[in-house]
């Protein structure tokens, strides 16, 4: 049995509450003290799985769909005094934000229960093609919450595109602005990651599924234009990034990373045992979610998930993402894939939560 990897990707809801209505199933934006607590909360329960499993290594990936839409808001509202700014800087913001939030408070619990990790956030680019299709057909949701009234108001006043995200558990529709969402292709700081798996530490990467930005080709003259019509002449064979405007999917994002620790350790002859574990806001997917016959899947085979997945059973922009990312990351050569609350994850692990997906 090689070293076993642990893949932890928390959704937007382990860091912030994500859904909130007040009584009158108005939205609640969460702010900075309510994003502190329910970090707090995850990072508990990650401490007891790294007690449990003190030998192993952790890798944590992070959404940001709340927080990257909070900075975009705060752009918006600041016009004219301060520049907009582009939504591949405001997700750089975010891992920065997001990255000390988790570093900070998960180092805090597990050196309260007398464990030493160093715990780092890297700020990570991911590839994107730019004409990924993603790009042409918004899905990722980000920011707040907003009532079908306040949606209908924004993009009638703003032009914002937004569609309906889930109801609540009185009925409410919630409904959120969505942004385009193309696939990942390559982690720019891969060898950091590794680097850093190696020293012993918890890497915090692909946040919010890492900075989009896409190869430049060169013009005619072999000039390479980036971000702002910053030239780079002559860069023959090099390679030339640039921000683009999108958020990428931190699921996605993270079975790339899996898969790409999985081939790394094959090139390097490194015994590693990756799963991926996607933290949610529910106890795994669910067939007919929401309907009076919903039901838990508990444990698929990954023949199971790609017919579910293709039958279209799980929505794009939320859970439809997750089932891709674990098909993705067993058909990169993963053995297994779970969804599950971070509370539930020793049950997920035992088959009496979550969901498991195997590859066979
Ligand atoms: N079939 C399904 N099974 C479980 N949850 C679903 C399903 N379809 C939609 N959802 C919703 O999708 C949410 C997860 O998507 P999302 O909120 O985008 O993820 P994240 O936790 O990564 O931020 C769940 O909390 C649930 O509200
Ligand atoms: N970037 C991203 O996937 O964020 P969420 O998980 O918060 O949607």
């Amino acid at each position: 049995m090689g070293k076993e990897v642990r893949i932890f990707a928390f959704g937007g809801n382990e860091v912030s509450p994500v859904g909130l209505t007040d009584e009158k199933g108005k939205p609640i934006i969460p702010d900075i003290a309510m994003q502190w607590a329910r970090t707090h909360e995850t990072s508990k329960h990650i401490a007891k799985i790294v007690e449990a499993f003190p030998n192993d290594t952790y890798v944590i990936t992070h959404g940001n769909g709340p927080q990257v839409g909070n900075v975009f808001l705060r752009s918006e509202y600041s016009r004219p005094i301060l520049p907009p700014i582009p939504l591949d800087v405001a997700g750089s913001d975010t891992q920065g934000a997001m990255g000390y939030m988790i570093a900070q408070i998960l180092g805090n619990e597990l050196r309260a229960r007398g464990i030493y990790k160093t715990i780092v956030g890297i700020v990570t680019q991911v590839v994107v093609d730019k004409n990924d299709p993603g790009f042409q057909n918004p899905t990722k949701y980000i920011g707040p919450s907003y009532t079908k009234e306040e949606a209908e108001e924004r993009m009638k006043k703003d032009g914002w595109v937004m569609k309906l995200y889930k109801k609540d558990d009185k009925g409410n529709e919630i409904w959120r602005k969505v942004v385009p969402s193309p696939e990942p292709l390559d982690i720019v700081e891969f060898e950091a990651i590794v680097n850093a798996i190696e020293a012993g530490f918890i890497p915090i990467t692909v946040g919010g599924g890492g900075i989009p930005v896409v190869e430049v080709e060169p013009d005619e003259e072999g000039n390479y234009s980036a971000n702002y019509g910053i030239i780079f002449k002559d860069g023959k064979n090099a390679k030339i990034y640039r921000g683009v405007e999108a958020v990428i999917d931190k699921d996605l994002a993270s079975a790339l990373l899996g898969t790409m620790l999985i081939k790394w350790a094959k090139e390097h002859g490194e015994d590693l045992d990756v799963t991926l574990t996607i933290f949610t806001g529910e106890d795994g997917a669910k067939l007919n979610y929401q309907k009076p016959n919903q039901v838990d899947l508990r444990y698929l085979t990954l023949e199971e998930a790609k017919k579910l997945y293709a039958e279209g059973h799980f929505p794009p922009g939320s859970m439809g993402p997750k089932i891709l990312a674990c098909i993705k990351f067993l058909e990169g050569g993963g053995k297994k894939a779970y969804i599950s609350l971070t509370s539930k994850y020793l049950e997920t692990l035992e088959g009496k939560a979550g969901t498991t997906i195997v590859r066979e």
